[in-house]
């Protein structure tokens, strides 16, 4: 099922938690919104369940306008990060909830609710412990019953709201896989909550970030990444390094870089702020290229596969981070205290609003 989300608003007391914010969900969809703390994410997932009413704009689903339904008409399913499932039932009979205590009419028969439970112990790989209760399994483990619990009731629609939020960083990871792989094989229409651009991005078939109850862009996974459309976005996807400078008659001079920007920079002379992430710094021992910095070596870590460099800008207040893949930092053995070059790759320049 299709949702298409149109000019919604909402505000709580003076406070404006969504601010005009349109997006559609193509059927069969697994669409994240990533956003920071505050910005609107579960406001507007609690808008699409019914749980909540806008202010202005309308829901639809499947093109049919969902605004007033109530939220058992909607036929959504949910997953929240503290999912309660019923303690004093099995993982088998939380799965089975949802269709026992449909009305008898609509209910299914007895061995119905237990083909479909099995089918869904089997789509969460956890056939074997269908007789547990909640308290004898691991956070993962639960999340996993409560999504199957979710999907028993075959919503036309999955609402996700950090689910993995209260795991840890493995377990996140494994589970965020599980479910990309899960969704692939249903299809189910989905929104999923989240503020970690890592699971967004390994998860989501298309991101929409948002700040401030606005929608700054939206877009596959390497489109937001690769090409981030605001500062916000650069800042909020990966690690970022500022140059602060300014544009001026065709080129831009940032930090002690002089750079030759394409057209539209001559029309401007103003303030601007270069943006290049922490992987898109080389570092080289010879001047050789005038797009390079004198840095100092201040400090090194390794991070997985990767090496985290810091250097010293020449003002001798300001530093910039590097990531460098592990070949990179053996092949240059630097040390601490020493004088390189750092020659940024990539730069993204925005000037204000408007960007070179
Ligand atoms: N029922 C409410 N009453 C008053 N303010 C609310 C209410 N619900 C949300 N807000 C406010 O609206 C803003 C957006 O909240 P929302 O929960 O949608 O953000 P979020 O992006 O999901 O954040 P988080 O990741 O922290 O959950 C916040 O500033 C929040 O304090």
């Amino acid at each position: 099922m299709s949702i298409d989300i149109e000019g919604i608003s909402k505000t709580f007391g003076g406070f404006t938690a969504l601010d005009n914010v349109s997006l559609k969900v193509p059927s069969g969809e697994l669409v994240a919104l990533l956003g920071p703390s505050g910005s609107g994410k579960t406001s507007l997932l609690r808008i699409i369940a019914g749980l909540e009413a806008p202010d202005s704009g309308r829901i639809l689903f499947d093109g049919e306008e969902a605004t007033k339904r109530q939220v058992q008409e909607r036929q959504v399913g949910f997953v929240f990060q503290h999912y309660a499932l019923f303690r004093h039932m099995t993982v088998f009979d939380n799965i089975a909830f949802g269709l026992t205590v449909k009305p008898k009419k609509i209910r299914p028969g007895k061995q119905e609710i237990r083909d479909k439970v099995n089918k869904l112990l089997h789509l969460i790989q956890l056939e074997n412990l269908a007789d547990r209760y909640p308290a004898q399994l691991s956070g993962g483990q639960r999340q996993r019953v409560a999504l199957a619990r979710a999907l028993a009731v075959e919503p036309q629609v999955l609402l996700l709201d950090e689910p993995f939020g209260a795991l840890d960083a493995k377990v996140r990871l494994e589970l965020r896989r599980w479910l990309r792989r899960l969704h692939d094989e249903i299809h189910v229409t989905s929104v999923f909550v989240t503020h970690d651009q890592e699971e967004a991005l390994e998860v989501a078939d298309r991101i929409v970030v948002m700040n401030n109850g606005r929608i700054e862009q939206q877009g596959t996974p390497s489109e937001v990444y690769d090409h981030p459309a605001t500062p916000f976005v650069y800042d909020f996807l990966g690690n970022v390094n500022l140059f602060q400078g300014r544009v001026h008659e065709g080129t831009a001079q940032m930090g002690g870089l002089n750079l030759s920007s394409p057209e539209n920079a001559s029309a401007h002379d103003a303030p601007a702020v270069g943006y290049v992430r922490s992987h898109d710094i080389a570092i080289e021992r010879q001047a050789g290229d005038p797009g390079a910095i004198k840095a100092e070596v201040r400090y090194l870590l390794s991070v997985g596969p990767l090496v985290r460099v810091d250097l010293l800008l020449p003002d001798g207040n300001r530093t910039i981070e590097v990531d460098l893949t592990r070949e990179e930092a053996e092949r240059l053995q630097l040390t601490i205290g020493e004088q390189v070059f750092a020659r940024p790759r990539k730069m993204r320049v925005f000037v204000d609003d408007y960007q070179i």
